[in-house]
């Protein structure tokens, strides 16, 4: 068996690796698993001169991981850059922030003095997905490697040669020997290791069919576990909204990444007074985007990164067409090679209609329309999802109260969702559970350990 890099422009398999033997994998998880006890044994300041390092090393090799990432997975390569320079910006912010935000807590009890202490579990599986190759293992990782855990990767069987490539980087940054390594493995043999006693714990940046197949298995294994899953985001537009603004913006929120990501913009809810306008501008906006070579500084709408993934969405389109939405725009392949996908439009959407009730995991963006702000909170919630959304206001006050009102880990008022790593990044609902980056991701993984002196 093997795992493939496969160009999605052409389709040309570009390298095979072989996937490996059970014996490889008893290996480097030993290996892991004694590597831990001296990387736990190292001050945070310590830790954070190799994480300082690393962040680096992807300044340093931006341009050629930025290649990587596209040649794989097919981004527009100033994404990629993107991505690399988030990475390095991840890894400065927890050498930087990880001693304050693991120092101990002094608790005045009935002790002469009690404290909580900070400690690392042990080595910590990351499952990891295609759509942003680098910087979802970093998000996962640094914090996580801070605070004294080492880590395997598990990344997506598409993505072999960024998965590789980001062992390399730990080792050019000079971590220790076997603090970080990737497993080159496959879906079936990553539920073997999330039993392994050598792992202590588990993070699954991925589908839900997959959270919820690490979830059983950690469960039945009583290992904490930290799902990141998929969304259906909404992106609310108030009869107040700047449209030009905010249909520019919507563009993004949709169309960046090629429309591949869980805290994409998927379901845009139209407070009638405005919808036309928008929707008109939306159209507009769209119709300027450029499929093309990714690598182009013209392109500005890149491959979707696999065939069969446009397949399934171009399926999701078509059984929504016909129940009920209407095409705007869009709505086929682009070319016959390489997996294109135009820009599409949908609009008279509604609940009971698959593009609102399901994940679309590309460049589809669905209109529905609301009498009034009430309707649309009220349909933003009707959504098994509760990853991110998005309110868009004059009015920043009313804007917020509508946050609030949000089942979601993230709502932005007047922004596109992101992940910072200043703030906590995950979901709730189907969108899954525990939290990523700030202070509260790094303290997924530790033992908040209790110390009592009489
Ligand atoms: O699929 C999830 C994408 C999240 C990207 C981010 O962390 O910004």
């Amino acid at each position: 068996m093997s795992m493939l890099s496969i160009n999605p422009i052409t389709g040309q398999t570009i390298q095979f690796f072989p996937i490996w033997q059970a014996d490889t994998i008893d290996t480097v998880l030993r290996e892991v698993e004694s590597a831990q006890v001296g990387w736990a044994l190292l001050s945070v300041e310590q830790r954070a001169v190799y994480m300082r390092q690393l962040a680096g090393v992807f300044r340093q090799r931006r341009d050629d991981y930025a290649h990587l990432i596209t040649d794989e997975m097919g981004k527009l390569l100033k994404e990629a850059r993107a991505e690399i320079d988030k990475c390095a910006w991840g890894c400065d912010y927890f050498a930087e922030h990880a001693s304050t935000y693991l120092a101990d807590e002094i608790i005045v009890s009935d002790a002469s003095r009690s404290l909580v202490v900070y400690q690392p579990l042990g080595t910590l599986l990351c499952i990891m997905p295609w759509n942003f190759p680098f910087w979802q293992l970093i998000r996962a990782a640094a914090p996580a490697m801070m605070a004294g855990n080492t880590v395997v990767l598990k990344h997506a069987s598409n993505v072999p040669r960024c998965a590789l490539a980001l062992e390399e980087a730990f080792r050019e940054a000079g971590f220790p020997a076997n603090t970080f390594r990737t497993l080159m493995i496959t879906a079936n043999q990553a539920e073997t290791v999330i039993a392994d006693k050598r792992i202590a714990a588990v993070t699954l940046t991925g589908s839900n069919a997959a959270g919820r197949k690490v979830a059983t298995i950690a469960g039945q294994h009583l290992k904490k576990c930290v799902l990141e899953l998929g969304g259906s985001d909404p992106f609310i537009v108030l009869d107040d909204a700047d449209l030009e603004f905010t249909a520019a913006q919507a563009v993004t929120a949709r169309f960046q990444n090629m429309g591949q990501s869980c805290i994409a913009a998927k379901r845009f809810i139209l407070v009638d007074a405005i919808a036309d306008t928008f929707v008109q501008r939306f159209k507009m906006l769209t119709s300027e985007l450029r499929s093309g070579d990714p690598k182009l500084e013209t392109t500005t709408l890149a491959p979707m990164a696999r065939a069969d993934l446009r397949d399934i969405l171009h399926a999701q389109v078509e059984r929504s067409l016909a129940m009920g939405a209407t095409l705007v725009t869009g709505g086929k392949l682009v070319g016959t090679e390489g997996a294109y996908y135009a820009p599409t439009i949908l609009d008279q959407v509604r609940p009971g209609i698959p593009a609102f009730d399901e994940e679309l995991f590309g460049p589809v963006a669905v209109m529905v329309r609301v009498k009034n702000a009430e309707e649309a909170i009220r349909l933003a919630n009707q959504s098994p999802f509760g990853l991110g959304g998005s309110v868009w206001t004059r009015d920043v006050t009313r804007g917020e109260a509508i946050a609030r009102q949000i089942q979601a880990g993230s709502v932005f008022v007047n922004g596109v969702v992101k992940s910072d790593p200043r703030l906590p990044f995950g979901g709730i609902k189907e969108s899954g559970f525990g939290r990523e980056l700030s202070y509260h991701g790094i303290r997924e993984f530790v033992n908040i350990k209790t110390v009592w002196v009489g």
